[in-house]
C-alpha cells in the first residue's frame, strides 16, 4: 500500500500568542474557586472517575482564569523503568488545560498541544498542575500549564519537572459530538450535550 507523504508546510501546529487577543471574562457561572471542575463524564480518560484506565486527573478552580490540578503516577503510567510514559504526562496536561478553558465559558477541543519534559518524573509521585488562560481570540484559547511533584510534606520544590503550551479550539459540543455519539460507551449520559438522540 502506498502511503501519502505528509506535507509539513500544511501543518497548522504552532504554539504563538496573538499580539490582539480580546478581554477575557471569567464566566459568571464558572467553578468557584477551591471547587473541584467536572464538566466530563465518569468515562472520561482524563478526569472520569468510572475510568478504569482512566487518569483521575482532579481539576480545581483557582483565582481569575487559573485552575489546579492533582494526580498520582500509578504503576501502570511506566514509561522508562520506574518514570512516567511521556505520553500519558501530556494527556494530563490536555486534561488540565481543556477544563481550564472551561472557567471563560467555551466548550473547547485541543488544536495544539505542546510540552517540555524537564525532570524525570518517578513512579508512585504526586504531582500538582497550575494551569493559565492566557487569552483569546475568536474561537481560539490559548493556555499554559506547568506540573511539579508535591513533596512528602506537601511542599512543592522549586522548578516544574514539565512545562506545557496549548491552543484549544471553541466548539459547540452538539455539533461537534453528534456523529460520534454512538462509539460513545455510555451514549444516553450525553444527552444534555447533543441534539440528536442516541441510538
Ligand atoms: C459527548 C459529550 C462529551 C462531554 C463533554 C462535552 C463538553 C465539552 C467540553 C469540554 C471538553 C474538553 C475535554 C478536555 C480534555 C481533552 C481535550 C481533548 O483531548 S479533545 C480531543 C483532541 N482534539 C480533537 O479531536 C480536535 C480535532 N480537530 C477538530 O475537530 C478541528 O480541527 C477543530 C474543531 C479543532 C477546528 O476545526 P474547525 O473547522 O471547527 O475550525 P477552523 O476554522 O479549522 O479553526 C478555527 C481557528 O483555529 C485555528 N486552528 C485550528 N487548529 C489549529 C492548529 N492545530 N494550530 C494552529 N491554529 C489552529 C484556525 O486557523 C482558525 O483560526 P482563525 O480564527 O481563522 O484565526
Amino acid at each position: 500500500m502506498e502511503v501519502a507523504e505528509l506535507d509539513y508546510r500544511a501543518v497548522r501546529g504552532s504554539f504563538a500568542v496573538p499580539d490582539d487577543l480580546e478581554p477575557l471574562d471569567r464566566h459568571p457561572k464558572a467553578t468557584p474557586p477551591g471547587e473541584a471542575m467536572r464538566y466530563h463524564h465518569a468515562l472520561c480518560y482524563g478526569c472520569g472517575d468510572d475510568a478504569v484506565n482512566g487518569l483521575h486527573v482532579v481539576v480545581t478552580a483557582g483565582d481569575g482564569v487559573t485552575a489546579t490540578a492533582t494526580m498520582r503516577v500509578a504503576p501502570w503510567m511506566e514509561g522508562g523503568p520506574g518514570l512516567i510514559h511521556g505520553g500519558i504526562l501530556s494527556a494530563a496536561f490536555d486534561e488540565v488545560m481543556g477544563t481550564t478553558a472551561l472557567l471563560i465559558g467555551v466548550p473547547v477541543v485541543t488544536g495544539h498541544l505542546e510540552i517540555d519534559y524537564a525532570r524525570p518524573i518517578p513512579i508512585d509521585s504526586s504531582l500538582r498542575f497550575t494551569a493559565d488562560v492566557l487569552g483569546r481570540q475568536r474561537r481560539k484559547v490559548y493556555l499554559s500549564a506547568a506540573a511539579h511533584i508535591v513533596g512528602d510534606a506537601g511542599e512543592l520544590p522549586v522548578g516544574p519537572v514539565a512545562t506545557s503550551r496549548a491552543l484549544f479550539i471553541g466548539i459547540d459540543p452538539r455539533e461537534h459530538f453528534a456523529e460520534h455519539l454512538a462509539n460513545a460507551q455510555r451514549p444516553d449520559e450525553h444527552q444534555r450535550w447533543t441534539k440528536y438522540s442516541s441510538p
